[in-house]
Order: structure tokens, then sequence, then C-alpha cells
């Protein structure tokens, strides 16, 4: 059961600083993925502080069980000895991504990365999260590691919807704590748990489609052997689409997960694509090559944040309907073009080349 509306946003440890009330639009296009005890990963994150927008240190799945201990510490190195990353000390947040709360590590992740490095950490990223009950647990848990640590800021919490258990109680995943930022897909494992028969990390699939109707004869008969269009559909659609209506419903975050077959920059690109349009802010880059697709695609184009421009200012007070090259924009329209509009501006408050972009429409 969640607390009742009283208690919601009183700190659950003694000493623990207070949640907060509203979760921060964060510009966080591309989570980018790296395992701190990889070296030659690790030797590259000083310099991608800057050049993303989430660095997080993963430590779950992808990182080899005899590794955990190593990735774990390596991660409180690149916490202590990396300049302007996490908090509120630049553009890059820091973000991690622990084991889940069934393994052998989750704990130790926890426990240790909080009390060593919770002054950088902005989002714990939590795997594999089947219900209220796992959000309540690391709750109270981060609560007590807070106050032991002394730290002023709440960390915030993400949840992978890996299970299908996840995807029935997506709601009340949001619900559960003022610490949910937001929600990623966890393609891989929903698929093994869902038992679709795929073998893929996210993306499309040339099965999954739908076939034009056949033609017809002078006669009116089915030509079944003529060529036909067909189309590839959407494995995850109803998933996103899910996600991005129970993070809108509690004012949090929905993310498209990771892209795995990395040479098809082109598909990772459409299915990133997908995902903006849908609601979604960000996605999971995996490799170096994934991060300026999605930057590029989770930022607005010049041409849309234009013509959202155009409509605010020719509404006025934003009611009432105008033609504007020959389409109608009435009060609906110009808040789709707020909510762009919103978002350049974000960006561009990080982004110095997308603000030169956004600054020269005007110009
Ligand atoms: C795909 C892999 C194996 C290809 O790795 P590679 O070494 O073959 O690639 P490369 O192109 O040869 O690499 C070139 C250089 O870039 C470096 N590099 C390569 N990747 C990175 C990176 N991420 N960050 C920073 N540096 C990176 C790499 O070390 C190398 O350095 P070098 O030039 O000095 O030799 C590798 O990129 C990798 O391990 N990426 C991270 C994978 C990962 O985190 N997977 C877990 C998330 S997905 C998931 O868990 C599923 C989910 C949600 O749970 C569910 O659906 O259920
Ligand atoms: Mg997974």
């Amino acid at each position: 059961m969640t607390r009742p509306a009283k208690d919601f946003f009183a700190p659950l440890a003694v000493g623990a600083p207070a949640p907060l009330r509203e979760i921060p639009a964060r510009p966080s296009r591309a989570i980018h993925f790296f395992d701190p005890g990889n070296e030659k990963m690790a030797a590259k994150i000083p310099d991608m502080v800057g050049t993303v927008d989430v660095l997080l240190g993963n430590l779950e799945d992808a990182v080899k069980a005899e590794n955990k201990e190593k990735s774990r510490q390596g991660l409180v190195e690149i916490g202590r000895a990396t300049a302007n990353l996490g908090s509120t000390a630049g553009p890059t947040q820091f973000w991690t991504r622990v084991n889940s709360l069934d393994s052998p590590w989750g704990l130790d992740d926890l426990v240790t990365l909080v009390t060593e490095i919770g002054d950088k950490l902005d989002v714990i990223m939590v795997p594999k999260v089947q219900g209220a009950e796992d959000i309540h647990y690391v709750d109270r848990l981060l609560a007590q590691l807070e106050a032991k640590a002394g730290l002023e800021r709440p960390i915030l919490v993400h949840a992978i919807l890996e299970t299908a258990r996840g995807v029935a109680n997506i709601e009340e995943i949001c619900a559960a704590s003022p610490r949910m930022q937001g929600l990623s897909l966890g393609p891989a494992d929903l698929a093994a748990d869902r038992r679709m028969k795929t073998t893929r990390v996210g993306g499309g699939h040339p099965g999954y489609l739908v076939r034009q109707d056949p033609t017809r004869d002078d006669l009116g008969v089915p030509q079944y052997d003529a060529e036909r269009t067909s189309y590839q559909q959407d494995l995850w659609h109803y998933t996103i689409a899910r996600m991005v209506d129970a993070c809108a419903m509690h004012g949090i975050y929905p993310y498209y997960g990771p892209f795995g077959d990395i040479k098809d920059t082109v598909a990772c690109e459409d299915q990133f694509r997908n995902a903006f349009l849908l609601g979604c802010v960000g996605a999971w880059s995996l490799h170096p090559v994934q991060i300026k697709i999605a930057h590029q695609v989770f930022s607005p184009s010049v041409e849309d944040v234009a013509h959202a421009r155009r409509v605010i200012a020719a509404m006025g007070d934003g009611t009432g309907a105008v033609m504007i090259d020959g389409k109608m924009e009435d009060d609906a329209s110009v808040k789709q073009c707020q909510v762009m509009v919103a978002l350049a501006d974000e960006l561009a408050a990080i982004d110095p080349d997308l603000k030169a972009l956004y600054d020269g429409i005007d110009a």
C-alpha cells in the first residue's frame, strides 16, 4: 500500500534529506553505459564528461560475475576522481545501474555506492523491478544510507521494466516513492520473461509485420501469390506507450532502453525516433557511436522549433483557432508546441551547438 498523502514526502530515516516535490527535467537524451571495471572504458570516462547527458556505471548484466566487485570499486574511484561529473556539478549526470535486488551483489552495491560516492550520484537504476515493494525497499534503504553518509540531496530511483509483472504493475511502481525519476524498457529480459520468440536486444523483427491485402483479378479472385507490400511493425509499441502514460501521469520520465545491434545505426535511429515521437525523453547508449544518435534524435529539429514558436506567437493567449500554412491551430496544438519549445529551451541551456541553432531561427 502506498503511504498516505500526509506522509508521502516525509524522509524515511532520521537525518535523511527531504524528498523532492518535483522531479527535475534534466536533459538525459543519452544514458551512456560503461563498465567501470573495464580499464579501457573507464579510461575514456573523464574525457566524456560534458559530451553526453548521462554517464552510467553499469554493475549488472554485461559485467561478469567474477568482476562484480572490481566494477563496483572502479565506479567508486571514477566517482571520486572525475571532475564535473554528477549531482549539480555540470551538464553530465552520474548514474549507476546496480545489481538486481535478488542477486548476491545488490545490497553491497547500494551500501558502498551511497556511502562512498552518494554526493556525486544523481540516479540509481534498479533492474528487474516487479512491483511497488521493490521500490519501497530501495526507498527506505537509501534514506538510511543517505542519513549515514550525511547527504543533503536525495538520490533518485529509476526502474527498468524487464518482466511481465513489472509491466502489469507499472502504475504502482511509478507511484511508489517521490524518488521515482523514470522508467526504461528492458527489452531483452522482458522478451525472455514474456516468452517472446526473439533473440535480440531491442529493435524490430522482420517476422513481426503486416502484409497488404492480395490484389484481385478482373473476376474478383484474390491473387495470393502476387507481389504484396509488407511493413515491419514495432514489437515494443505497446510497452513504450504504457510507459509514457504511466510516467506522464506521475510526473516522471520514460526512456527507450538499449539497442543491441551496434552496427545498425540507421535502425537504432528509427527505434529511438519512434520513442521520441511517442513521448520518451531519451534512450540508452551502449557504445560511443550511439551517443550522437540519441542526442540528435531526442533534440527537437530546427523546423519543429521554428513552427512551434510561430504557432505560439500566432495564438496569443493560447485560445481560439488560427490558420497557419493551411492548417488549423488551436488550444490543443499550441500546447504541443509549448512542449516542443520547453524542451528546446532546456536543451539549449546545456548544449551550446543547439542553442546556436535554435537562436538562429529568429535571427
Ligand atoms: C558492445 C560492446 C561489447 C562492444 O565493445 P567492443 O570493444 O567490441 O567495441 P569497439 O567498437 O571495438 O570499441 C572501440 C573502443 O571504444 C571503447 N568502448 C566500447 N564501448 C564503450 C562504452 N560503452 N563506453 C566507453 N568506451 C567504450 C572500447 O573499449 C574500445 O576502446 P579502445 O579504442 O581503447 O580499444 C561494448 O561497447 C559494451 O560492452 N558496451 C556496454 C554493454 C552494456 O552495458 N550492456 C548492458 C546494457 S543492455 C542490457 O543490460 C539489456 C537490458 C536492458 O537489461 C535488457 O534488455 O534486459
Ligand atoms: Mg536486463
